[in-house]
Formats: structure tokens, sequence, C-alpha cells
């Protein structure tokens, strides 16, 4: 899942702030317990997304891919008083271990977990003025998500989609699977949307950071 050199990771992650004692063992338990367990943002993205968040102040922020909670406290670190995190997870066998997870935190009560399909999720709520939004599920939806989610972002607002570098497969021109093929479809119609300004952040499997102008 990484494409930084393994040198440079362990470097910046040694200078990065230490992964918080709860989000450790979530991301213990998280091995101990479920399939893939390198879907896990892990501690240098999770800082990343923590400090991302606390530079917006977000009041509202939706997250489409929960599996065992570890991005959703890591965004949610950065919520005002009074703000809320909504995230949503497709597999409902996953609530008991996000809800042990979450209370493990001191952020629980500001999340709130949704479980059913992203598309009838959002479709149902009556969510506006989002401040950020990580995209992090099924990766062939992205840009569904991306495109049901825009109108309901505030000016300024930030999104954020996970794996847009795709094992670096996306920049290797003998690599056309469909995954990889989708995931640069989703990158050039991202960059040549103007309604937002974009910036790929080479950061585990690539981050792709977007800000509604
Ligand atoms: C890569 S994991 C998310 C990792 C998490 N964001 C983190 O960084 O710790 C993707 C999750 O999306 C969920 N998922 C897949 N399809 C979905 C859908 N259509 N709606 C909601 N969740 C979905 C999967 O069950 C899985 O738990």
């Amino acid at each position: 899942m990484e494409i930084l050199d393994p040198s440079l990771q362990t470097y910046v992650e040694t200078h990065t702030d230490p992964e918080p004692e709860a989000l450790k063992k979530i991301n213990r338990n998280t091995h101990l317990k479920v399939l893939k367990p390198n879907m896990l943002s892990g501690h240098y993205q999770g800082r990343l997304l923590s400090m991302l968040s606390k530079m917006m102040q977000p009041k509202l922020i939706i997250e489409i891919g929960t599996y065992t909670g570890y991005s959703a406290i890591c965004l949610a670190e950065g919520l005002v008083d009074g703000g809320v995190l909504h995230t949503i997870e497709v597999n409902e066998e996953m609530e008991e271990l996000i809800n042990s997870h979450l209370k493990l935190t001191n952020v629980d009560k500001k999340i709130h977990a949704h479980f059913g399909p992203a598309e009838r999720v959002i479709a149902d709520s009556n969510w506006q003025n989002i401040d950020i939004v990580f995209i992090d599920a099924d990766k062939k939806n992205n840009f569904t998500y991306f495109e049901l989610l825009i109108d309901k972002v505030k000016s300024g607002g930030l999104l954020i989609i996970d794996n847009v570098l795709w094992k670096g497969k996306v920049y290797d021109e003998h690599q056309n699977d469909a995954d990889t093929q989708a995931f640069r479809k989703l990158n050039e119609q991202i960059a040549v949307d103007t309604r937002v300004e974009k910036l790929i952040l080479p950061v585990r499997d690539g981050l792709l950071l977007i800000r509604k102008k």
C-alpha cells in the first residue's frame, strides 16, 4: 500500500506526532480481528487527516467507508464544539466492533455511524454546508460519491479521496486492470473540473485533496 520509499516512510513517521494510545489499540485490534487490516488509514495518514481537520475547524464531516472507525476518529479530532461526523459503512457486521472502538476515544459522542450502501444513506440524508468529505469505500464509485456530494459541500470545503495512486499503477503504462483504469479516469475527471482546486499528495496510497471554489 505504501508508495513512499520505506526508509523515507519510517523517517517521516518518527518525526510526526505519535499515534494516540486509543488509535494504537484500534490499529492493533483491527490487525487481530478483521480481514485486510491494511485498509485502515494508519498512523501517518491518520495524523494528516487529523491535522487537516483541525485546520478546517469543521462543523460537519461526512465519511464514506468506516471500516473499523480509525479515520473517522482522526477526522473527528478537528470538529468544533457541537460539530458532527457522519460515517457510512455498508457492512453491518462491523457495527459492534466500530462502537467498541469509538468508546475508547473522547470523540465518540460526535460520531454518528450509518449502516447501508453509501448512495442510499446519502440520498436519505439532508446534509448541507458540509465542511469535509472523506471518500474511502468501494473504489469504482468514487466519482459517483463526488458528484452526489459536491453540491452539498460549502464553498471552501474540502473533499479527500483515498488510494488515487493505486499502488503506483496509475502512472505505470503497463498496468491496465479495471481498478487502475477507474482511478486514472477519476483523476482525469477531477483534474479538468473547474468547480474545484485539486492536489494529489503522494502519501501512503495517494490522497486527492479537492477544495470547492
Ligand atoms: C478502505 S476501508 C475504509 C477504511 C477507513 N476509512 C480507514 O481509513 O480506517 C473501505 C470500507 O468501505 C466499506 N464499503 C464498501 N462499499 C461501500 C458502500 N457502497 N457504502 C458504504 N461503505 C462501503 C467497506 O465495507 C470497508 O469497510
